[in-house]
Order: structure tokens, then sequence, then C-alpha cells
């Protein structure tokens, strides 16, 4: 039995990918504290919603999908609930598996995740480190399950503030580039729908090329950039505007945030 605690957005992605790909609802349980969402999960899934003791006493794996800042008070409220055998699977950013241990009695099993937005659409990125009393097959056993909703990588935990900031924030920085083009083209008297369009399938088409293990961002660049052309003008003024500083800045940014979150 699969426990999701928190039905938000993560949660509910995470959710709709393990019943997407052969989880049974009768095999996954749902905790969330705002009865109307709540109803709401029960219905469009038809899995069970449960109080968080119900959780833990009834899972062999606990997703926790709860905001970094109620993660303490969930962990208290589940200590001496979770049976010795139980895997406990944190997505919250910045939430060490040594703070989920901390406050979880007895040798608990915990995995760190971070996984990413596209995970709504099968999509999403995930990293995961385990913790102290998580064995190979736990971590394998929380791969798994996460590759219900895309690809999964294994980081050593040091990495995973830098991961966060990386592709767990990342999808909003490709939106915040998006949705700057699509202005643009709207300025310059394109419809909306027609820039979003070339936008949307402009993204698409680069990532494509760029997953080709081959491929390096700066040669796929230069092809682009044409002597004397269009490219060449844009680029000087992203330049110009230290974009490539702004966006280092931002991500070091988040990287922060997610050591601070930890701290509580
Ligand atoms: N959004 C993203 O892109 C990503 C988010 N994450 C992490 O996933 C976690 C969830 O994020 P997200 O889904 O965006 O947030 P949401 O706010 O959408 O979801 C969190 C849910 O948890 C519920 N909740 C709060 N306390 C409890 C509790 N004690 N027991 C059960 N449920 C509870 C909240 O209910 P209520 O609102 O009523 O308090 C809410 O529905 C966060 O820790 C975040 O860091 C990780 C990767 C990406
Ligand atoms: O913004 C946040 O804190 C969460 C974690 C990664 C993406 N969203």
């Amino acid at each position: 039995m699969i426990a999701i605690i928190g039905g938000g957005k993560m949660g509910e992605a995470l959710l709709a990918g393990l019943l997407a790909t052969g989880h049974e609802p009768s095999g996954v349980l749902v905790t969330e504290p705002d009865p109307a969402r709540s109803e709401a999960l029960r219905q469009r899934y038809g899995v069970a919603a449960v109080s968080s003791a119900e959780s833990a006493d009834r899972a062999d794996a606990l997703i926790l999908a709860v905001k970094p800042q109620d993660m303490v008070d969930l962990l208290d409220q589940l200590d001496g609930a979770i049976g010795p055998d139980t895997l406990v699977i944190s997505i919250a950013a910045g939430i060490t598996t040594s703070l989920l241990e901390k406050h979880l009695s007895g040798e608990v099993a915990v995995v760190r995740a971070m996984p990413n937005t596209p995970a709504l659409v099968g999509r999403g990125m995930t990293a995961v480190a385990g913790g102290a009393h998580t064995s190979a097959d736990q971590l394998d056993h929380a791969e798994s399950l996460l590759r219900s909703v895309g690809e999964v990588v294994r980081v050593a935990e040091r990495h995973m503030d830098t991961v966060t900031a990386i592709s767990g924030s990342g999808p909003a920085y490709f939106y915040f580039i998006a949705e700057t083009m699509i202005e643009a083209g709207v300025a310059m008297g394109m419809t909306r729908e027609a820039a979003k369009k070339l936008v949307t399938q402009t993204i698409g088409g680069a990532a494509a090329m760029l997953d080709d293990p081959g491929a390096h961002p700066v040669v796929l660049r230069e092809a682009v950039t044409s002597p004397g052309g269009t490219t060449a003008a844009a680029v000087r003024e992203l330049e110009r505007h230290s974009v490539r500083t702004a966006f280092t800045d931002a991500i070091e940014a988040a990287r922060e945030r997610s050591r601070e979150l930890s701290e509580g």
C-alpha cells in the first residue's frame, strides 16, 4: 500500500502517475486536510482519502508531499505510527534526510526526492538520495515509484539543494522566458495564440536537440547564429543586459532558499 500525504499539486501529480502506470486505486491512499480537495481526489481517482494516522498505519511506502513549512508538524504527528519496514519518501524542498530521521523515532528508512511539475504530464525529472537507514532495495523501490511520473536520477544528498534550484524550480525559468517571448511577439503585432505556438514548439524542439547525448548547448547555439545575422544581434543584447549573470544569481538564490527551508 502506498500513501500520499498532502494532496496538493505535486501530491496529485504523483497520484495520477502511479495510477497511470498500473497501480490500482485500491493500493493507494491519500491524506489531505482540505475536505473539498480530499473529496475531489477521491472522486477523480477512486482512491480512499484517510487520516494521516491511517496512512501511516496501512502504507508500506509513505510519500510526504506537504510544504516544507508543514513538514515538522506532520513528522511529529506521524512519529511512533510508522512501522519498522515503512519507507518514507519526502519531496519537500530543502528538507534533509537527517531532519526527517531526527523527527521520526527508530531507524526509519527515508528518501529525499525532488521532482518537478512536468510530472503532471509524465515528463518529470526527479532526483533521489537515501538516508542513513535506507537500503539499496528501498532506494530502488523509491526510484520505481517516482519513475511513474518521469525520469529519475540518484544524486549525493549534498547536491539536492542544487537540484532543487535547477530542475525543481527550473520549469518556472522556462515559463518566464516563454512569457517574455510571447509578450514580445504580441508587442510586435502577432496574436497571442500564434506567438504561443511559435514559442512552445521552439522550446520543445530545442529541448529535443539538446537531448542528444553528443549535443552541447554552445555548439547548438552557434548553429543558429549566422554571421552578421539576427541571433548575433539578439545575443549581443542578452550579454549587454548580463542575462547570464542574472540566471546564475537566480539559481544561487534558489539553492540558498532550499538550504534555509531545512532550518525552519
Ligand atoms: N510545486 C512544485 O513545483 C514542486 C514542489 N515540491 C515540493 O512538494 C511539496 C508540495 O508542494 P505543492 O504540491 O506545490 O504544494 P501544495 O500547497 O499544492 O500542496 C501541499 C498540500 O499539503 C496539504 N497539507 C498541509 N498539511 C498537511 C498535513 N499535515 N497532512 C496532509 N496534508 C497536508 C496542503 O493542504 P492545505 O493547503 O489545506 O494546507 C496542500 O493541499 C512542497 O514541499 C514542495 O517543496 C517539489 C518539487 C516541485
Ligand atoms: O518553489 C518551491 O519551493 C518548490 C520547490 C521546487 C519547485 N517549487
